[in-house]
């Protein structure tokens, strides 16, 4: 099929008012699309199912599924284009309300983290854009161009709405019984450079993330592997990653489990959990909803070709399928609203941080979003 037939068909399924979601993996040139059959609202059970599943930031409400079963699938490859994974200018908007209220939330994170009520917590905020093009799909191609490197998609359900993103994040990918992770924190512009000094706030801010990675995956997962600390780009950004990976041990936690072990990690919430999203959901201005969920691939069959090679000849006569689930985190995200973008930033805070650069970061990283608008 080509890129061109793709998106005709998701075309007359937004104009059915039909459910779909399209998605492109990182650095990969495969788009790919599940498609419902009808418009009803399917939401997991137990995360033994399988197809697309879409999760807010609160683990405790539900998460929608796009099923396998009741979905047409379609694949295409997204054609060459020459554009970057760079941004080039800032648009100044008069935004002096928003930084005032933003600012003060931050300023009662701190607070609160040195009153010891947790170490550390993501405060966010949205950004309302007036939209000059309001077709998702044509959105979409611009996010395709623009983040090689990220996990695009644009998500639609008409009885829950429409996101589009461009996420650098995974929240985990299993693949048999091999379970990988990272743990993304920290951002600075990115100005030309992956050589950079980063400060201690930065440093310690991912090194949060990494350690409750760790702590929550210890029992479950054998033979634990952890990078060193890299510096990676995503669109205009730098950020600070280090990758985790092992093997899962048979039967020592169920998918939802393990997921619910780990979601919302301190990347997009906070440390400890439970008192960061409390101060979340009672301090921030609005409702998260997807933004700093997760969402992807969920116990889909992945089929590797049959081993060549004059060895082992019953791994040559037969293909192994093992069963893939590929999340990622919810970022660089935007809701389609009537007329408007509703982009979602936010940024960690902790003792160390100054309210003003806290309040620059989010202008940053809504330039992102903003760019393809
Ligand atoms: C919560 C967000 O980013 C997270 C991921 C990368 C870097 C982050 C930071 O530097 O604060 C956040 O933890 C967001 O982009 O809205």
């Amino acid at each position: 099929m080509t890129f061109n037939e793709f998106l005709e068909r998701i075309d007359t399924q937004y104009n059915a008012q039909l459910p779909f979601v399209i998605y492109r993996k990182p650095n990969e040139s495969a788009v790919n699309g599940l498609l419902q059959e009808t418009n009803d609202l399917v939401c997991t059970e137990d995360f033994t199912e399988k197809g697309f599943v879409f999760s807010p930031f609160d683990n405790t409400e539900k998460s929608v599924l796009m099923p396998l079963e009741l979905s047409d699938k379609l694949k295409s490859l997204v054609p060459e284009s020459t554009a970057i994974d760079s941004i080039e200018s800032s648009s100044k908007v008069d935004n002096t309300l928003q930084k005032e209220i933003h600012i003060k939330l931050v300023e009662r994170g701190v607070e609160a983290i040195k009153n010891n009520q947790f170490k550390k917590v993501v405060l966010s905020r949205t950004e309302s854009v007036s939209l000059s093009e309001n077709n998702p799909i044509t959105i979409f191609k611009k996010l395709l161009q623009n983040y090689a490197s990220a996990f695009v998609y644009c998500w639609y359900h008409p009885k829950v709405g429409l996101w589009l993103g461009a996420t650098p994040e995974t929240l985990v990918k299993i693949e048999g019984q091999r379970f990988s992770i990272m743990a993304l924190a920290g951002t600075q512009n990115y100005k030309g450079s992956l050589d950079v000094t980063w400060q201690a706030k930065e440093l310690q801010e991912q090194q949060y993330v990494t350690d409750f990675i760790l702590d929550s995956i210890a029992t479950t997962i054998d033979n634990i592997n952890v990078s060193k600390i890299e510096t990676v780009k995503a669109g205009n950004l730098l950020h600070l990653k280090t990758r985790i990976w092992g093997v899962l041990k048979p039967n020592a936690i169920s998918l939802k489990d393990l997921l619910y072990s780990l979601h919302p990690t301190p990347a997009v919430c906070g440390l400890p959990k439970e008192a960061a999203k409390q101060f979340i959901l009672e301090k921030e201005h609005y409702n998260r909803g997807f933004y700093t969920g997760f969402l992807g691939e969920l116990n889909l069959e992945i089929t590797s070709a049959p081993r060549s090679g004059k060895r082992n000849i019953e791994n040559r006569a037969y293909a192994t399928t093992k069963k893939s689930t590929q999340l990622y985190v919810n970022l660089r995200c935007m809701q389609l609203k009537e007329n408007k973008a509703i982009v979602y930033v936010g940024g960690g805070i902790t003792e160390s941080s100054n309210p003003e650069n806290e309040w620059e970061e989010t202008v940053s990283k809504s330039l992102v979003i903003k760019k393809v608008l």
